[in-house]
């Protein structure tokens, strides 16, 4: 079978063909499939009960994590159609918290490559690396070098898995064609000693680069990148040390940084709703952060913004956060060097005392806010929860660290040791709970609610880079989807059954700060009406219960070709 033309339409396409039950006798006909399937042409139902059955027949949440990896590997459509109609089933075991265990076992349990791995000894050919990509068109790519995976620590080139993860939730939720993602992993080596000695380990068998060797990589790489596919989006994904590279290129190139950005955004438009139920006014808010890192730094940031547009000066908000880290409060005068991104939020007010636990903290600050973003499961124990429970009607109680087996407390030890009054999010899901004969329901507060909006909605409208100002726009868009009935059920965040639509909410206000920025360059869209906006992107999303992978083929040659991409991507 001649290899086609990398040029053409079908060659960009291949990725989405695979045989499937559900294709016409025509179209078996027409790709020369026919006898490649089973004679039965069968409904997507027929289908879907066959999937899950097979996912119920496995036992455990890594088999079923293996078994919806191979779906999506082997039959593309089916498998986003599947999550489309259960998604709080299925996310789960295709991102937090399974996720996590499969970066922990990739190593065991790697079957095929599933995206882009560039090492530290390509440097000075990623461009050419990057090009073996066998799609001709990418939009949009999640980057990690491994360092931060979740809660989890470094895991080398395992995790992986978090970029497939996320770029599976783009497609989910935001309709962005799987075939125009790239997961990317770049292997600057690893620093867990366990992963070195694994004699199945993938990556370098070397510790990490310095600071200054990955920065150079970063830049090579983010050249790369948009000399092959110009205006492409970039999410960087948990790495140790974000900061830099987010300064470095986010006016430079289309690229955001998920854990501080995506993070801040998804946890302030929590916050938004969780103050309309707070008897305490913005101004005497005081929030105390349990791990002051990327997501921490991040949340607040945005936190602040939010208190300053509700009337606050910049320091009066800055001065209603408390964080904590490894050595206890951070203050100016603990004795240690802070790294930069900990020094604004650095409190001066401590009169010399210095405070270790976070027993002494929360007695010290009497916080009405909790954050966790720490890794540090159990941390918000029974104790603490009782304290804030005693201080604040409705305290404000967000466990954020991933995977579940890291959340500073579950939502029953939450709504258990405050009488069912704190509002709560997490960054994993956890069950309902029944208190006092009442289901109560667990919101989730995890950056999938914007990054795939944000994506979305920057690749639409073409935009130059992605500004805070979109950033925080997206965040005021998702608060402002949640429903009044789902708000009285005491939920901080929309459905996630309708997390489709939210994600048309959350492109369009990021395309609407783009347009006001003018950095967007898709000068077509700029006199929609926000209805009609709302149609445009609708329409540009991938939907796998109209599309089964089969694009209309104008002219013989194409089908030609697309029939002999599909079967070089089938391997027939
Ligand atoms: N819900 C969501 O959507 C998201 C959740 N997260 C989760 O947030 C967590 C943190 O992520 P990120 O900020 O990027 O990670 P970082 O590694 O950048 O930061 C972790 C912070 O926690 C502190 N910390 C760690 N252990 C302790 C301890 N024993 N006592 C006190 N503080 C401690 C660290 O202190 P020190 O600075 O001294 O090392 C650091 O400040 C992860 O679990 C991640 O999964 C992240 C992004 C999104
Ligand atoms: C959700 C996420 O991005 C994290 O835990 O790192
Ligand atoms: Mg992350």
């Amino acid at each position: 079978m001649p290899r086609p033309s990398k040029s053409s339409t079908a060659y960009r396409q291949s990725r989405a063909f695979h045989p499937d039950t559900s294709h016409s006798i025509e179209t078996r006909k027409s790709l020369r499939t026919l006898g490649l399937t089973p004679p039965n042409v069968e409904s997507y139902e027929l289908q879907a009960q066959r999937c899950m059955k097979q996912l119920e027949s496995k036992t455990s949440p890594i088999e079923k994590y293996i078994y919806l990896s191979n779906l999506r590997n082997s039959n593309v459509h089916l498998f986003y159609r599947l999550v489309l109609d259960n998604f709080s089933t299925l996310t789960p075991l295709i991102y937090t918290p399974v996720v996590g265990e499969a970066c922990l076992k990739w190593s065991e349990i790697y079957q095929q490559p599933e995206g882009l791995y560039l090492s530290y000894k390509d440097r000075g050919s990623l461009k050419e690396i990057v090009q073996n990509w066998p799609q001709q068109n990418v939009e949009m790519t999640v980057v990690t070098d491994g360092s931060r995976i979740l809660g989890l620590g470094d895991l080398g080139i395992n995790g992986m898995g978090i970029p497939v993860g996320k770029l599976a939730l783009y497609t989910g939720c935001a309709g962005i064609r799987p075939e125009v993602t790239l997961p990317l992993t770049i292997d600057l080596g690893t620093n867990n000693e366990a992963l070195l000695k694994d004699p199945l380990y993938m990556g370098s068998r070397r510790t990490r680069v310095s600071e200054r060797e990955e920065a150079m990589f970063l830049d090579e790489l983010m050249v790369a990148l948009n000399e092959v596919w110009p205006g492409i989006v970039v999410q960087f994904e948990d790495f140790k040390n974000p900061f830099p590279a987010l300064e470095r290129y986010q006016n430079k190139y289309c690229c955001f940084n998920d854990d501080i950005q995506g993070t801040g955004a998804v946890i302030l438009a929590g916050i938004i709703a969780a103050l309309r139920n707070s008897e305490t006014p913005v101004k005497d808010q005081r929030a105390v952060f349990m791990g002051a890192g990327s997501a921490g730094v991040g949340v607040a940031k945005q936190i602040v913004e939010y208190f300053m547009k509700e009337g606050l000066t910049e320091d009066e908000a800055r001065r209603c956060f408390w964080f904590v880290d490894t050595k206890g409060l951070i203050t100016n005068d603990r004795g240690d060097k802070l790294a930069q991104h900990k020094v604004y939020f650095s409190r001066d007010d401590n009169k010399g005392q210095q405070f270790k636990t976070l027993s002494e903290i929360v007695d010290h600050v009497k916080p009405t806010i909790l954050m966790g973003l720490s890794t540090m499961r159990g941390i918000f124990n029974e104790s603490i929860l009782k304290k804030m429970a005693a201080m604040d009607k409705r305290p404000i109680i967000f466990p954020l660290s991933n995977p579940s087996s890291n959340s500073e407390c579950t939502f029953e030890e939450a709504m258990k040791f405050t009488d069912g009054r704190a509002m709560f999010a997490s960054g994993s899901p956890f069950p309902d709970y029944i208190h006092n004969g009442k289901v109560m329901h667990a919101s989730q507060g995890n950056n999938m609610y914007v990054f795939p909006g944000i994506g979305l909605g920057s690749i639409l409208c073409k935009t130059a880079h992605i500004s805070q100002e979109m950033i925080y726009t997206s965040a005021v868009a998702l608060s402002n989807t949640l429903r009044e009935d789902e708000f009285a059920s005491g939920m901080l965040y929309p459905s996630l059954d309708r997390i489709r639509s939210v994600s048309i909410v959350v492109a369009r206000e990021v395309i609407r700060e783009a347009q006001r920025q003018r950095l967007d360059r898709e000068p077509s869209i700029r006199n929609l009406s926000d209805a009609e906006l709302d149609e445009w992107i609708s329409t540009k999303m991938y939907d796998p219960r109209k599309d089964n992978g089969f694009p209309e083929l104008e002219t013989r040659e194409e089908t030609r070709e697309a029939t002999a991409a599909y079967r070089m991507a089938a391997r027939l």
